[in-house]
């Protein structure tokens, strides 16, 4: 099947190249010429505009099997008469005018095959396979076979003028490549007829609506559902947008080219460059982004392309010009390649025809605007050269022009990002990021949260129990609900983990240990935290994340990141709103230890050096993430302590709880910048929140309560 369609593909490509050459042909001057190609070419795409959209209600209202074979048996008959009108001896004028006519029917009539094709291929292929199924004819239709025939073509015409020899007219290549064309869809028809079958027949669904409704209905309800379904109107918006990028990019290339300084070959390779970006966009997009949210991956696509035309905009090197041009094609492919599977797997088959053919149709349109409006408008400013010292620049209006465009694709994608995101609160690049390692983030769980949540943090002997208690007393005589709880060990299940762990005896294995904790906490936030939240309880807790991050992160010298991922993972990304670290020298916490004269658990008699790890990492993380933390030294007397605790908890208890949202927190990051940053934004406000990239100024604490 993907070979027929493949070929087809090739057919067609061969066929847009050939009808423009060979329209060309037909005339002596230059001018003519060029009004000849561009005509026919412009007549290819026409039709998309006039007829296109009737053509949806086609694929959905009728037989899509019949639909294809009868729209490709008409394409044949139109395809191959074009050369065979030439053969016959009619005058350029009259060759010309029925290669416009018969592109025009053809194409028209490819507008209604495109979507009876599209609309069938899910039906055809299991859901999982369907991106594999895209990827496959993506890359034949877009990437590989317009380059193949042009090559083709090219070398046909050549290796025909070196050879000397003259052939017959019917045999020209352009001839060939016409008949090419024609038959392609012959072999199509009958493929499609004898051999899927399946594509065929129509489902209760679809048959009681062609009974029902009116063509015109059933037109107008297809534009609705498109304008009125957020997901699917964002992937349409979307995928223009990423053509657009690359229309802009096409249009532009011949000026850019001139104005980087270098000539008519550089005008190809941009050019050339674009495709295969898109090649392998679509070819290894998947296979670099692994697991990352379809949904996600497509607004970043977008992203890409119109970062790379900006970026295009500033090149002053070929070589920067050339990246810039890779990375709008890759974009702009993924982008395609991201939406049409969503696509496929969103839209009901019902009306999955008129979605399809707004999508192809939108496309043509998009990128034939693109072309034009962005050859035309750098064709109008002058350019300045700037001198920057080391480099000359161009000043030009196709920078500004390339700029511009970037710019509203990046809102495009943006936009897109926004409406359809299904990870709320995952920030964006460490999201990117987890899933090309093959550890994609999840999105927090969620629930109502009203309560308060504090930790206290902090080496051993520091003081933690102490004053949890002191704070606990403090907030139930002012009325509070109070929960005090602790890690590890709070539930009768965390109990027999704490024995596990810290009994003397065989040492758990470092990473045990650090599953051990995580399954003690996992427990312990959805059986106690987590309820005693959400009724709006304080929930004080005697140690929580940091301490796994500290003694198992820096104590075991195990990856940090890693044991952040683990916990977000055990806590639903569940993060306190307070964390008072109590800072001590671990000599003198050790020592107040001893003189409680219980004796060392494990971790106690633990080296002096592993101890000044955990100190340290503790302040990293307290450094890393100030509102969230109240760092205060051990050393200074209970009571200062527990005054300095209780102004700072005032503030947090004293805001207006929040409208219930869902809770959108996580675990601290870990210290090293490798560490994916768990925390979760509210709700995308910002467009920089967006990108993870939120600034820690401003310390709101209604924010913190979220
Ligand atoms: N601010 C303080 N100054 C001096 N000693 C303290 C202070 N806070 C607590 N202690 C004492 O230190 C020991 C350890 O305190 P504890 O609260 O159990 O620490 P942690 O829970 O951090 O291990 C206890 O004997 C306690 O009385
Ligand atoms: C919560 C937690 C504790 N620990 C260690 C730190 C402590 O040494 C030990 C038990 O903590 P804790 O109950 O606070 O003991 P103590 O009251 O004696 O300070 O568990 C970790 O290593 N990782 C963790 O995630």
């Amino acid at each position: 099947m993907w070979l027929v369609l493949g070929l087809a593909s090739f057919g067609d490509w061969i066929g847009l190249l050939a009808t423009g050459i060979f329209a060309a042909a037909q005339f002596q001057s230059s001018a003519g010429q060029g009004a000849a190609f561009g005509g026919t070419i412009a007549v290819r795409l026409l039709p998309a505009l006039l007829l296109g959209p009737i053509a949806g209600v086609f694929a959905d209202r009728f037989d899509r099997r019949y639909t294809m074979v009868i729209t490709d048996l008409i394409r044949f008959v139109f395809y191959g008469s074009i050369p065979i009108v030439a053969l016959i001896g009619a005058s350029p004028g009259v060759i010309v005018a029925w290669a416009t006519i018969a592109t025009f029917i053809g194409e028209t009539i490819t507008l209604i095959w495109i979507p009876a094709k599209e609309a069938a291929v899910p039906n055809l292929i299991p859901k999982s396979r369907i991106e594999v199924s895209n990827q496959l004819t993506l890359v034949t239709t877009y990437g590989i076979t317009p380059i193949l025939a042009a090559l083709a073509l090219s070398a046909l015409t050549a290796g025909v003028q070196q050879s000397g020899v003259t052939l017959p007219d019917w045999a020209q290549p352009v001839q060939l490549a016409l008949y090419l064309n024609a038959f392609s869809r012959l072999a199509t028809a009958i493929t499609v007829f004898f051999g899927i079958k399946e594509i065929g027949g129509k489902s209760a669904e679809r048959q009681q609506e062609a009974a029902q409704q009116s063509m015109f209905r059933q037109f107008l309800d297809g534009w609705k559902y498109i304008g009125t379904t957020p997901l699917v109107r964002g992937l349409v918006l979307g995928i223009f947008g990423a053509f657009a990028a690359g229309g802009v990019v096409i249009g532009a290339a011949k000026t850019f080219a001139t104005s980087l300084g270098a000539g008519e070959a550089a005008f190809y390779l941009l050019f050339g460059v674009i495709f295969m970006g898109l090649a392998v966009g679509i070819g290894l997009g998947p296979m670099i982004i692994r697991e990352l949210s379809r949904r996600r991956w497509f607004g970043m696509s977008i992203v890409l392309a119109s970062g790379s035309v900006m970026f295009l905009g500033l090149a002053f090197h070929l070589s920067m010009a050339l990246a810039g041009a890779f990375l709008v094609g890759a974009g702009a492919g993924m982008a395609f390649l991201a939406g049409t599977t969503l696509l496929y797997g969103e839209v009901d088959d019902a009306v999955r025809g008129r979605v399809f053919a707004v999508v192809q149709i939108g496309v043509r349109m998009v990128l034939l605007l693109a072309i034009t409006l962005s050859g035309f408008l750098v064709g109008l400013g002058s350019s300045r050269r700037v001198d920057l010292g080391a480099f000359d620049i161009d000043v030009s209006a196709t920078r500004v022009l390339l700029l511009v465009a970037g710019a509203i694709g990046i809102w495009v994608g943006i936009s897109s990002f926004r409406q359809m995101d299904d990870k709320r609160g995952v920030p964006v690049l460490a999201d990117l990021w987890g899933s090309i390692r093959g550890r994609p983030l999840s999105p927090d769980e969620e629930f109502v949260r009203t309560g308060v949540f504090v930790v206290f943090e902090g080496g051993e002997g520091a003081g933690k129990s102490t004053q949890v208690s002191k704070l606990a007393a403090a907030l139930e005589a002012d009325g509070h609900d109070v929960v005090v709880t602790r890690e590890p060990g709070a539930t009768d299940v965390g109990a027999r983990i704490r024995r596990l762990v810290l009994d003397k005896g065989d040492a758990p294995a470092p990473r045990a240990e650090a599953l051990l904790y995580a399954a003690d906490r996992a427990h312990h936030v959805a059986t106690v935290v987590r309820p005693a939240l959400a009724r709006g309880a304080v929930v004080v807790s005697d140690r929580y994340v940091d301490s796994s991050l500290a003694y198992q992160g820096a104590g075991r010298t195990l990856p940090v990141a890693e044991i952040s991922w683990l916990s977000s993972w055990a806590t639903g990304g569940l993060k306190p709103d307070l964390v008072v670290l109590l800072d001590v020298d671990p000599g003198v916490g050790l020592s107040r230890v001893d003189s409680r004269g219980q004796g060392q658990d494990r971790l106690e008699s633990e080296s002096r050096a592993f101890h000044e790890r955990v100190r340290y990492a503790f302040l990293d993380l307290a450094a890393a993430d100030p509102k969230r933390y109240l760092v205060l030294d051990a050393g200074r007397p209970a009571d200062e302590i527990s005054a300095a605790v209780a102004s700072r908890l005032a503030g947090l208890l004293a805001t207006p709880q929040e409208p219930p949202a869902p809770a959108s927190t996580a675990v601290p990051p870990g210290p090293d910048l490798d560490a994916p940053d768990l925390q979760a934004p509210p709700p995308l406000e910002e467009m920089a929140e967006v990108f993870g990239l939120e600034d820690d100024t401003p310390d709101d604490p209604a924010r913190r309560l979220r």
